[in-house]
């Protein structure tokens, strides 16, 4: 049993995202196409015997720690535990742009549970840590789930999915988005039908939407400006409510000919679209 392990907390994109509906309690009814990247944060868990809580060793600049969901998924965790537990020590190394529809936090509280579960011996099942999850935000349950999905619900009713593993050129224009702010849109287009994605879904995932771009665009004139930049090379989309935004390409050669040749300022990365979680594939080496 190792007292210090070092885990991936990977992106996610949303391929495609349609809004069927605002649900009475005022969430939105959603079916998205998650796929994850393999590019993300890395988050240190050590354990501190002869201590107790969960201490982080440096701030996530702008949130505080008690407001960071890495340390409110290990608290929630903490309360499904029948013996003490030690106190744990973790370090972050912060990759991923924060409110940029990449999913950094939900993934990072969903590797928080899959390290802590592990570390404090647990040994709870991948659907109890899902639901623990999902009372922290509605993108846990995928990354705890570790697969490509179709999301439905909120994005918590998860179907495998297989995308076609490509390179994706991901951009985050010069503005942070709230995703409240977003679902609260006048103009938010709410109303589209929904596709039939369960038992499998049949078709081209390219092919779909995501349904907040046209209110993004009108409120965010450097996301309009990337949309139109990027689309000249294919299909570019917004992921989340954004502000990042994706091309796809068959090869990373070819997603690195665009990334050389963006606009200068613009900041972003190049990854590759993978249907098994890095932090999966992590785990399986581990066992
Ligand atoms: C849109 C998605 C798509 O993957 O991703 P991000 O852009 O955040 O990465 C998620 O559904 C984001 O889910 P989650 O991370 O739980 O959203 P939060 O930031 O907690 O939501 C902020 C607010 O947006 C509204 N909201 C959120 C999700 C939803 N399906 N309907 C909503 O109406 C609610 O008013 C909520 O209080
Ligand atoms: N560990 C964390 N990493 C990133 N953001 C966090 C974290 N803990 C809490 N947050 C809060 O969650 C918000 C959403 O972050 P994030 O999940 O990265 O973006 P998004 O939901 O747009 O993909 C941030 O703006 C921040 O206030």
């Amino acid at each position: 049993m190792r007292n210090r392990i070092t885990l991936p907390s990977p992106a996610k994109l949303n391929l495609f995202l349609h809004i069927n509906g605002r649900r009475p309690d005022g969430y939105h009814e959603l079916q998205t196409l998650f796929q994850f990247l393999d590019y993300g944060d890395d988050l240190t868990f050590e354990l501190t015997p002869g201590t107790a809580g969960v201490r982080l060793a440096g701030p996530v600049p702008g949130v505080p720690d008690n407001a960071n969901l890495i340390v409110r998924a290990a608290q929630a965790l903490s309360e499904h535990a029948d013996h003490p537990l030690p106190g744990i020590l973790i370090g972050i190394n912060k990759r991923l742009p924060m409110g940029g529809g990449l999913g950094g936090g939900s993934s990072n509280a969903a590797t928080t549970l899959m390290a802590l579960n592990h570390l404090w011996q647990l040994n709870l099942n991948e659907d109890t840590l899902a639901g623990i999850g999902l009372t922290l935000g509605a993108d846990v349950p995928v990354f705890v789930r570790g697969n490509a999905a179709f999301g439905e619900g909120v994005g918590e009713i998860l179907t495998p999915a297989n995308p076609p593993e490509d390179w994706f050129v991901v951009l985050k224009p010069e503005c942070n988005i709230n995703t409240g702010k977003i679902f609260s849109a006048e103009g938010l287009t709410r109303g589209t039908p929904k596709i039939k994605i369960r038992p499998a879904f049949e078709g081209d995932a390219s092919r779909y939407r995501n349904d907040c771009e046209d209110v993004v665009r009108k409120l965010y004139p450097e996301v309009n400006q990337s949309l139109e930049w990027l689309s000249q090379f294919g299909p570019a989309r917004l992921t989340g409510t954004g502000a990042c935004i994706f091309g796809r390409f068959p090869t990373e050669s070819a997603a690195r000919i665009i990334w050389e040749s963006k606009p200068s300022g613009i900041t972003g990365f190049v990854a590759k679209g993978v249907n098994q979680s890095p932090l999966h594939q992590k785990l399986a080496e581990l066992k």
